[in-house]
């Protein structure tokens, strides 16, 4: 199926979830996560600030915080299409500039290596068992994974699982995702 059909197929599905089973959806994958022994080692954990339909992460930054991490975000460079993580410490230091994200706000946040990021959460839209995804089509993390070594996770809602999606020869696949239901590691599915 053609990448962007796919993309706003499970986008429709994604904003059809009402307020309740979003935020409990959540929750639970962000659960999830955080007993995972890669999260609960990271120093240092990169992650976007999510929007309404993706899986929220704003509780997972606080729990971050609370824990002693570094919390990194993205900021896009448009004219490049990459991205520099920045350390916040407060949801204050966002800004949104670009496309409705929001984004660190750069002279008041530090600047942090791919290498100083010990876990990247990735987003995405659609997913495959084989950790390969489709995002919103900037190409962004496409271009940071291809310098990236560290461990990588995604979040996302069952309904974002495809049993494929097309692949062309820049993608990275994401080491495992988390859904409310599943774990998909390296192509093996398990409840
Ligand atoms: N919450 C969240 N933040 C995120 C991402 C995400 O998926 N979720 N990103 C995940 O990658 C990055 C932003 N990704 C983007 C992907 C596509 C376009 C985009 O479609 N741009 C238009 C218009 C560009 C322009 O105005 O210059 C385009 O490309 O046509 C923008 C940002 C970083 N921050
Ligand atoms: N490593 C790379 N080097 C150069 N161009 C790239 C690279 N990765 C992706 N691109 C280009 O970026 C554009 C968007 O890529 P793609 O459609 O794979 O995005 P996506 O996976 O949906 O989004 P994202 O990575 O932002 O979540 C494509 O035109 C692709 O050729």
């Amino acid at each position: 199926m053609d990448k962007s059909i796919q993309r706003k197929y499970v986008l429709d599905e994604m904003n059809k979830m009402d307020y309740e089973e979003h935020r409990e959806k959540s929750r639970i994958i962000a659960g999830r996560l955080m007993e995972d022994p890669a999260f609960i080692q990271a120093r240092t954990v990169g992650v976007t600030v999510s929007a309404f339909p993706e899986v929220d992460t704003h509780e997972l930054i606080r729990e971050c915080w609370k824990a002693g991490k570094n919390v990194a975000v993205p900021k896009c460079l448009r004219k490049s299409r990459q991205m520099d993580f920045h350390v916040i410490t407060d949801f204050g230091q966002l800004e949104v500039v670009y496309m409705h994200l929001k984004e660190p706000k750069v002279g008041e946040t530090q600047y942090v290596k791919p290498e100083e990021i010990d876990l990247l959460i990735v987003p995405g839209v659609v997913f495959s068992k084989s950790g390969y995804r489709i995002g919103f089509g900037g190409g962004y993390y496409d271009r940071y994974l291809a310098d990236y070594a560290g461990t990588t996770r995604s979040l996302a809602f069952d309904l974002q699982l495809a049993e494929s999606v097309p692949v062309e020869p820049h993608d990275i696949p994401v080491d495992a995702i988390y859904t409310e239901s599943r774990l998909v590691v390296a192509g093996k599915v398990s409840g």
